[in-house]
């Protein structure tokens, strides 16, 4: 296969158009993402796109957490971790991003950086999650269940400048999936169709629904249109590009060429990711 460029996490990443018929783009490096929505909404569709331009960013590592298996399987082949619907495997692949996250800060440290750049040998890591609630709500019992609400929850607050971005996708925008604490985290949120101003207060932030921003507003056969907002911004409403199953399965293929090329290449000409391997390692001590 011919292999062309490749994309940057440092990037914006091209999510769709405004209104206006603008090409909305989302900086993700330094930023976390929440995206909530009713079922159908376009949560995935969305989640997919974002993980097509980290997939295709070689300077990037991806790790993903699906209960589904299928939202996001098509990526694995491009994943240094993809997680089923397994508790255990969910939360010993947090644990070491967190441990992971913790070595990165002692180098920062050392070397008095502040952040990762892309002239450091630590490539981003893009954490995705499809349906938070399946791993904080579901699977699993209570004690695990907040096991793996307290691991993303520090990722989120701590990992930007290490480079993790953690992109988590939600059908049930509720008060105990996304506490307040929690959601003001999330530098981004995109709110899909919600079903009540409150779960679309939720995604967005308290009181946007009174002032005329709520995502209940969307109709039901408007899939993909949700409202966006940035830390200390205001809602837009955007409609997201989307990327059918053949689309996600060609460009998931050709991003694993370019990674197995980049791999080869990356061997003779400098040392790998001092991180190590996010996959099947053992948890933290
Ligand atoms: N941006 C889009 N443009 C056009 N159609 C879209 C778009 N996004 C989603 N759709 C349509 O909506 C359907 C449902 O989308 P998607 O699976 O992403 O929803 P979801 O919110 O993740 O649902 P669930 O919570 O049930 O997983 C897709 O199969 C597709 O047909």
């Amino acid at each position: 296969m011919p292999l062309g460029p490749a994309l940057s996490i440092y990037d914006p990443v091209f999510i769709g158009i405004d209104e206006f018929g603008h090409r909305v783009t989302v900086p993700l490096i330094y930023r976390n993402m929440l995206i909530g929505g009713e079922p159908g909404a376009g949560k995935s569709a969305l989640l997919n796109l974002l993980v097509a331009h980290a997939a295709l960013s070689l300077d990037a590592r991806l790790c993903l957490l699906d209960g589904k298996r299928v939202e996001l399987g098509q990526w694995r082949r491009c994943a240094d971790v993809f997680v089923g619907p397994d508790q255990g495997h969910a939360i010993r692949t947090l644990q070491r991003l967190q441990t992971m996250m913790d070595n990165r800060y002692a180098f920062l440290e050392w070397f008095g950086h502040r952040k990762v750049a892309p002239d450091h040998e630590f490539s981003p890591v893009v954490v995705a999650v499809d349906e938070i609630a399946y791993f904080s709500a579901t699977a699993g019992d209570k004690k695990t269940q907040e096991q793996f609400s307290a691991l993303l929850r520090d990722l989120v607050a701590r990992g930007r400048a290490v480079g993790i971005i953690v992109i988590a996708a939600t059908q049930r925008p509720s008060s105990d999936i996304i506490p307040t604490s929690l959601r003001d985290l999330f530098a981004w949120r995109f709110a899909g169709r919600c079903t009540t101003d409150v779960s679309s207060d939720i995604v967005l932030g308290h009181g946007w629904a009174n002032r005329g921003w709520s995502a209940n507003t969307i109709s039901p056969n408007n899939q993909g249109a949700g409202l966006l907002i940035a830390e200390g911004g205001m809602p837009q409403l955007v409609k997201t590009a989307y990327l059918a199953d053949a689309d996600c399965a060609r460009i998931a293929a050709y991003a694993a060429t370019l990674r197995t090329a980049a791999t080869r290449t990356r061997r003779t000409t400098r040392p790998a990711d001092p991180s190590g391997p996010v996959a099947d390692l053992p948890a933290a001590a």
